[in-house]
């Protein structure tokens, strides 16, 4: 079998000593599809976060060798401003800023890139238009197409067709097919478990602890999905990191 991309290795996320993901270890496969599902608070957003370095391990560690710029990243729709004053195009062309780097220059075919990249989503034409005029489906074909530009290794994608339409849904699951395809590693957080079955050949069951990580039909059983539901009933939030030897550690005053 070949090298993991990623390999993660008893890792524990925490904000402010609170743990949001515990003692996860596993590994992704350079070209692997993968969902990553779990209810409400399970640690998903944060998993994403921290491959791409932007949360540090409390404990255990995340080993790859890729940097900032091999992650194309779309966060969730409700961590996006949409008044910022910016064109479509303009928003799209933001993809190659992290290719050619602060210091480079985007010039007429990054531009041009991005037209087609639009094209590719369905939105000729929506070139000129501010950002904050467009449907939530619309706006979520932009970010895409800035992903297309970005051309990543990696790309991470939390909760991407949430309130989107059929269609819209559709077009961009193609387009998570056509990154596949062409040996890209996506990894999305989604809710939806039929989605996950039907267009995502590995799963990756989380709530705070890992459930199962394997082929999508081995993590989604019947069992797994009641041990999912039992471990977020209990979620703590007061829960302090583990002591080294995985006990429990002091809990918060
Ligand atoms: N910036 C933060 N500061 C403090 N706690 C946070 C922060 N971000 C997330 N958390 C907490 O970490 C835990 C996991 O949150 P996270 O957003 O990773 O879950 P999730 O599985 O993505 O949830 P959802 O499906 O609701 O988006 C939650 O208890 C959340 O309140």
């Amino acid at each position: 079998m070949s090298e993991a991309l990623i390999r993660i290795d008893n890792l524990t996320l925490a904000y402010d000593r609170h743990p949001a993901v515990h003692h996860l270890s596993g590994h992704l496969q350079e070209g692997s599809l993968t969902a990553i599902a779990g209810p409400n608070g399970a640690g998903k957003s944060t998993l994403l976060k921290a491959l791409m370095g932007e949360i540090r391990p409390a404990e255990g560690a995340i080993h790859h060798r890729l940097t900032r710029h091999d992650f194309g990243y779309l966060p969730q729709a409700a961590e996006i401003n949409r008044r910022f004053p910016i064109t479509v195009l303009d928003t799209v062309v933001l993809g190659a800023w992290r290719r050619v780097g602060a210091f480079g220059s985007i010039g007429k075919a990054e531009r041009m890139k991005a037209g087609e990249a639009l094209a590719t989503v369905g939105l000729e034409g929506f070139e000129r238009r501010a950002i904050g005029s467009l449907s939530a489906g619309q706006f979520q074909r932009v970010l895409f197409a800035r992903l297309l530009l970005q051309d990543a290794r990696v790309i991470l994608l939390d909760e991407p067709f949430t309130a989107i339409d059929a269609r819209t849904t559709r077009d961009l699951i193609d387009l998570v097919a056509q990154w596949h395809g062409a040996g890209r590693t996506v990894i999305a957080v989604l809710h939806d478990l039929d989605q996950v079955r039907q267009h995502f050949p590995q799963t990756l069951l989380i709530a705070r602890e890992l459930i199962g990580w394997g082929p999508t039909e081995e993590v989604l059983t019947p069992a797994n999905l009641l041990s999912m539901r039992t471990m977020a009933e209990r979620f703590d939030e007061d829960a302090d990191v583990c002591r080294p030897d995985g006990h429990p550690g002091r809990r918060a005053a």
